[in-house]
Formats: structure tokens, sequence, C-alpha cells
């Protein structure tokens, strides 16, 4: 199936001359939800705001449900909600008028009913006829969810979608977007919480001094880079490692008290057993086995710096 939105070759310098993307490809799939990943000033916004058509890319074309999002501005714009990072509305406005008059924008004839359905799935139903000014931020954030739903489309961008909202209010957002994938809609998501994307998406895209350095299934990714340690807690403390044990990736701590045994998941044998085999010639006894993998977050650090590192070599 052809790809909801097909970016290529997409590039951006900005006026005084910064370029702050480089020859961007990527295709996002129907259905479903994508998180793109970054450090403050990565390009994120940017790629955000050139698929939605808010700012002109110097280079390359966007497509959004087959529509050029230049060429054929208004037909691809149709297709695409987008929840900016800032909460900016009318706040005299009610809700509800809020909402209609956004669907209008769009030169959608009004459904009372359709609208009904998302303020009743955003919760916000109970709150139509109040004055946006009068909501709180939370609520606030919903209404911003409400109006980019307003016009039925297909692709849901939430820029930063969760930035300095409450725990409950985060799981509550998270929830919401499961169900609008559902329905059918595709989401797109940026993200400075590696915890969001990690427990949200189905893809994950790192992007990094404008350029995207990754686009991978999060399981996959996770596999892949992800390494397994193993912590083993000594009977008794050693001082240094015996040479016995060298060649395994092992590491002391806790003052000697623990042993941590790094291993790649990717390889077909964990290599434990041949450690615990060591352990046991050696006299090394221990009482308990600890196992835990490395998080999406450390996966992310160690891509930026791996990048970053590049960058520096190459000059
Ligand atoms: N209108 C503009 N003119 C010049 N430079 C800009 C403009 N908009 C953004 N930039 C620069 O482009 C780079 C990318 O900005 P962008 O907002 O896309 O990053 P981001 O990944 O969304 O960051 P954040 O996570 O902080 O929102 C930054 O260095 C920014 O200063």
């Amino acid at each position: 199936m052809q790809p909801i939105i097909s970016i290529q070759g997409v590039g951006k310098t900005y006026a005084g001359g910064f370029t702050a993307l480089k020859s961007v490809d990527l295709d996002i799939e129907r259905g479903e939800i994508f998180a793109l990943l970054g450090p403050n000033g990565a390009g994120k916004t940017t790629l955000i705001s050139i698929i939605c058509g808010i700012v002109n890319s110097s280079v390359g074309t966007v497509l959004a449900d087959g529509h050029d999002i230049q060429r054929e501005f208004r037909h691809a714009r149709s297709k695409i909600g987008l929840v900016p990072q800032e909460l900016s509305t009318d706040s005299f406005e009610s809700v509800w008028a809020t909402v209609n008059f956004s669907r209008g924008l769009f030169g959608k004839a009004p459904d009372p009913a359709y609208i009904e359905k998302i303020l009743r799935q955003l919760s916000l139903w109970e709150k139509r006829d109040s004055k946006i000014m009068a909501l709180s931020g939370g609520m606030k954030r919903r209404v911003m969810i409400a109006k980019a739903l307003s016009h039925e489309p297909k692709i849901l961008f939430l820029d930063e979608p969760t930035a300095g909202v409450d725990v409950e209010l985060r799981r509550d957002m998270w929830e919401m977007v499961r169900e609008l994938r559902e329905n059918g809609v595709t989401i797109i998501l940026t993200t400075h919480y590696i915890e969001e994307a990690e427990e949200m998406a189905d893809r994950i895209g790192v992007i990094n001094h404008g350029q995207l350095v990754l686009v991978e299934d999060k399981h996959t990714l996770m596999r892949k880079l992800g390494k397994k340690q193993l912590t083993v807690h000594l009977q008794n403390p050693l001082q240094t490692l015996p040479e016995a044990l060298a060649e395994f990736d092992l590491e002391l701590a806790d003052d000697g008290h623990q042993l941590i045994y790094t291993f790649d998941t990717q390889r077909e044998q964990t290599g434990i057993a041949e450690l615990l085999r060591s352990l046991n010639q050696q006299g090394v006894e221990f009482r308990d086995l600890h196992s835990s993998e490395s998080s999406l977050e450390e996966i992310f650090v160690n891509l930026v710096h791996q990048n970053q590192n590049e960058r520096l070599q190459a000059g």
C-alpha cells in the first residue's frame, strides 16, 4: 500500500543561512504511530512544519496521502491535523464554538454529531460551554487536539504532546492516542521523553543536527542496540577480577560485592552458562542473579553520542 506520507530529499536552509534539515527521506505507513526523537534544536519542528505546509522546504518533496504539500496544499493539508507545541487559542470562546470553527476553516460542512463524538472521546463534553480561558492546562491541551481532529484528518501530528503535563494526563493522552489509531488515524509525534516513545510508538526515528540518523521498528531497535546485563551478587567480595575470567566482559561493582556481566542479546549464546561454570571453577560463590535490559533512553544517548563523534571525526 502507498505510504500515507512520503518525504523525499527534504532539506531546509532558513533565511539567515542556517541549515536545519539535510536531505530527509522517510515514509510513514498508514495506521502507525511514529515517534520522532531528538535533542533540542535537532530539526523535529522544522520537519513537521514542512510536512504540514507551514514552512516551505528548500529542496525535496512531501506527499500527504498522495498530494504534494506545496503544489496541492489545500488537498494535502485537509488530510492533516496538527497539535502544535504552543497552546494558543481564542480564550473568550467556548470549547464548542472553537472546535466547530476550526472545522469550518477547512471548508467542511458542520457536523455536530462528529464534534460531539470527539469532545466525548477527549472527556471535554461536560466542558463544551466553558470558555477556554477557564480551563486547566491539561483541558486546554485536549481542546487543541479536538481542534486538530475537527476536520476528520487521516494524519495527526502531535508536537511534544505531553511537555509540561502531569503524569496522569500523560497516561490519558497515551490512551487517547491509541484509541485514535484504532479509529484509523496515523499518528506522528515528537518527543523528548524516551518513555513516551517506548510506551507508544510502533516505529522510531531519531533526528540529530538535521539528519535522520535512524529509523527502526521499536522492538527491532531495542533488540539490535539493546545490551543486557547480568548482575551477580557475590557471597564474598572480590578485590580484583580473577585472571581466568578475563575473557568475559565483566566489571566489579559495589565494592567488589557485585560482578556485572554485559552481553549482546543478538548473539546466539549469551555466555551466561560459561560464566557461571567459570565462577564455580574459581570458587567464586554467589547468592543472587539479576538481569536487566538497556532502555530506549540509553540507546538514544548512545546513538546521539555516536553521531556526534562521527561528526567530529569527519571534521
Ligand atoms: N525561522 C527560523 N529561522 C532560523 N533558524 C531557525 C528557524 N526555526 C528554527 N530554526 C533553527 O533550526 C534548528 C532546528 O529547530 P527546530 O525547532 O526544528 O528543532 P526541534 O528539534 O524541534 O527542537 P526542540 O526540541 O527544541 O523543539 C534550530 O537550531 C533552530 O534554532
